[in-house]
């Protein structure tokens, strides 16, 4: 089975993000390219990315009124990315449009609540209540709206999958056990996300910034 982790590409110079994808490809699954990657290098950047020949998830988070999400998923289809994310918090109709737009070979997954926030955030958006019923509401509110799956942080995804037994679970704000944190502030080891049921694992600087990073992907894939 191909490994389950893939690397967040997460830098505006597409030669940079060649280069790592080269270093780490024989230790991953599949790339992630995300807004910093996008807003620099555009269609043209990801089309480079998907010579390297792994699957490409296309993170742009996408969250507006349904039309124009519809719009710019239909723009992407030509791109038929593994996976495209919009935000859950957009709603059903705009989930709804976006999945009818999409390339049939796409899994539209909807971020539910960001592993950089935790419930004092969530309450400042003006949602009381805990992250894990948070992240269930919306996991329901996905399904119900015919997407894929949705991303959430490894601290909910057993409890997601355990009411969606066939959804697709991406699971970012991983750390192996001594890495650093950042800004994530809702974080599992890899070895615990993959163990609670996440169909893919993102991970970028734990592997991105480490000093060698083929060695890095290749510890965590060690992990799982
Ligand atoms: O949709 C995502 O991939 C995502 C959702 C989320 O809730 N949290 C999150 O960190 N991500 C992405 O996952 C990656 C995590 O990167 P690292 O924190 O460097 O491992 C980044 O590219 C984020 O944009």
């Amino acid at each position: 089975m191909s490994s389950r982790v893939y690397v967040a590409l997460d830098t505006p110079d597409l030669a940079r993000a060649q280069a790592l994808a080269a270093k780490v490809r024989h230790h991953v699954g599949g790339i992630k390219l995300g807004l910093e990657f996008f807003c620099a290098n555009g269609p043209a950047g990801v089309r480079a990315l998907e010579e390297v020949g792994l699957p490409v998830f296309l993170d742009l988070k996408l969250h507006d009124i349904p039309n124009t999400v519809a719009k710019a998923v239909q723009s992407l289809a030509p791109l038929a990315p593994a996976v495209l994310t919009v935000h859950a918090a957009g709603g059903r109709a705009m989930l709804e449009d976006a999945k009818a737009a999409a390339h049939p070979d796409t899994r539209v997954v909807a971020v539910t609540m960001l592993t950089s926030l935790d419930e004092r955030d969530l309450a400042d958006t003006g949602v009381a209540g805990s992250a894990h019923d948070h992240v269930l509401r919306l996991a329901e509110l996905a399904r119900a709206a015919g997407l894929d799956g949705i991303v959430c942080s490894g601290a909910e995804v057993r409890a997601a999958k355990a009411v969606w037994p066939d959804g697709f679970f991406v699971v970012p704000g991983v750390r192996p056990a001594d890495g650093a944190v950042g800004d994530q502030k809702r974080v599992v080891t890899p070895r615990q996300a993959a163990d609670d049921g996440a169909s893919i694992l993102v991970i970028g600087r734990p592997i991105t910034q480490a000093d060698d990073p083929d060695a890095a992907a290749r510890a965590i894939a060690a992990t799982l």
